[in-house]
């Protein structure tokens, strides 16, 4: 064009079911300088955007999910960061544990966040490595189920490509890399809850979204051994696990939430913006000027001895394609509580009947057999511990508790299960939770509330919040 001057505009554009995408426009001008100007002035912009990341450290998994974490990313991600100037380092895992590790060598402090190609495992790995690597700097024992943790500045992104991605489609409102990624261009940030696991005074390991025992925890640990099938481990795992109906006995004793505003059967959901996560931190805040903060209350624990179908406690809604509304539709990302689901034992058809609320509007919790609570802290341990710990002084009671655990057919049920955290295992059936208040950052922002979800296509971008 010899007489015309332009520019190119790359921006997002939302589109159906949270969604977003990147266009272009291009303007036209005769005057040069004027175009020159615009050039100067939309760069001065976004240079003044102080939250967008300039240099980001990513790790792969190319064996989450379908395989498919490395073509994700240099197809679909790679060219969104090189178009918005961002530098990435990229590590492409070779074993499980390279992420953490990598973590604790490298020098995390010229990043301005992390990111994790793969599924929820990917996830905890990641978070793991930020978190042990702050508290270490820092000088934290995280032994030590007291100590008050050192928040993570440095924001995580995540590009989902995993088998369940239930931290992505909770915190976006989808599964899409492209999305993923452009809500780590724009700088957007999510505090996130995240529930230290204890045995003992050691430590064992951080949870975000569900910490499962009973049904969850022998799905994961059933679908471990067949990771040859990609996602459709954990459908076979479930139909199994189901048929095998096995209820498990312990005690789960736990501190409700106080300070929280919102209830585990509230109608809303935690949306962008959220006003319960806000009050929830500015009642952190007050107590803060207060010198409050790190005094644990020991009042006020609540006891319930049982035979558990499962207990799930779910620092967030656990959403994901397989059930759209999640374990607890109403839990919050960053509120400093988690909703503790307990399933009593019930028939099959009963149990049946709860999971299929799993996928529907229904009330998941209306049932007399399932109890949700929302908590800041809570035990558990099984009953095969506790008769154990007992034993000690009663040698002939222990040889018994080991006859029934090795003969299923006994009418005592002794038998243990396995907690899923976030999809790995725990070593320990005996643990204790305590949830910390927005210890992490993602690059996300929240579900967004569509003004007419219904009526929303490419061509309105309007938004409620
Ligand atoms: N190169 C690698 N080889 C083997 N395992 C790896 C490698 N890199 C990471 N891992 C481990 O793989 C596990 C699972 O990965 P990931 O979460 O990405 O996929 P997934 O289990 O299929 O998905 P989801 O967690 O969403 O169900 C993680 O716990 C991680 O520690
Ligand atoms: C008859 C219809 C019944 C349908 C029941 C569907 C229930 C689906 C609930 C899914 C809840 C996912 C909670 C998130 C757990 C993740 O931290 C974890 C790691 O990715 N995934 C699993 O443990 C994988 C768990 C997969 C369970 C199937
Ligand atoms: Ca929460």
């Amino acid at each position: 064009m010899s007489k015309l001057h332009a520019f190119t505009v790359h921006y997002i554009k939302r589109a159906r079911n949270h969604r977003w995408r990147c266009s272009e426009i291009t303007f036209w001008c005769i005057d040069e300088q004027l175009c020159n100007q615009w050039i100067q002035a939309l760069k001065e912009l976004l240079d003044s955007q102080k939250s967008r990341p300039k240099q980001l450290l990513v790790y792969i998994n190319p064996y989450g999910g379908k395989r498919q974490g490395k073509r994700i990313y240099e197809q679909k991600v790679a060219p969104l960061f090189n178009l918005a100037s961002i530098s990435a380092d990229v590590v492409i895992t070779e074993h499980a544990n390279h992420a953490k590790d990598n973590l604790f060598e490298v020098n995390i402090y010229k990043y301005d966040g992390i990111v994790c190609v793969g599924g929820d495992g990917m996830f905890s790995e990641v978070m793991h490595g930020l978190i042990g690597r702050i508290q270490k700097d820092s000088g934290i024992d995280q032994n030590n189920p007291k100590t008050p943790l050192a928040q993570c500045s440095i924001r995580i992104g995540i590009i989902p490509a995993g088998s369940t991605d239930c931290i992505c489609y909770a915190t976006v409102g989808i599964i899409d890399p492209e999305t993923s990624a452009l809500h780590i261009i724009v700088g957007d940030c999510q505090p996130l809850d995240v529930s230290s696991i204890h045995h003992n005074n050691t430590f064992l390991k951080y949870s975000v979204s569900l910490l499962g025992y009973g049904f969850y925890g022998d799905i994961l640990k059933d679908s471990e051994k067949k990771r040859w099938m990609g996602p459709m481990r954990y459908d076979f795992s479930g139909f199994k696990t189901f048929l095998s109906h096995q209820y498990y006995e312990g005690t789960v004793s736990f501190q409700p939430a106080k300070g929280t505003v919102g209830s585990p059967r509230d109608k809303e959901s935690c949306r962008t913006g959220c006003h319960i996560c806000r009050q929830t931190k500015q009642l952190e805040e007050q107590q803060k000027n207060y010198g409050f903060e790190h005094k644990e209350v020991e009042d006020e624990w609540k006891v319930i001895k049982g035979k558990f179908l499962a207990i799930n406690a779910v620092n967030m809604s656990c959403a994901c394609p397989r059930s759209p509304k999640g374990l607890s539709p109403a839990a919050h990302l960053a509120d400093g509580s988690a909703d503790l689901i307990l399933v009593r034992k019930c028939s099959r058809f009963n149990f049946l009947r709860y999971l299929v609320r799993h996928t529907n509007q229904d009330d998941q919790f209306d049932f007399p057999f399932v109890d949700v609570y929302r908590v800041k802290r809570f035990q558990f341990t099984s009953k095969h511990l506790e008769d154990n710990e007992s034993d000690i002084k009663d040698v002939g009671k222990k040889r018994f508790g080991q006859f029934c655990s090795d003969h299923p057919a006994c009418c005592c049920n002794l038998a243990n299960s396995t907690w899923n955290c976030d999809g790995e295992t725990l070593d320990s059936s005996a643990v204790e939770v305590r949830v910390r208040c927005q210890l992490v950052k993602l690059f996300a922002r929240g579900i967004e509330i569509y003004k007419d979800e219904a009526a929303y296509n490419s061509s309105s971008n309007e938004l409620l919040s």
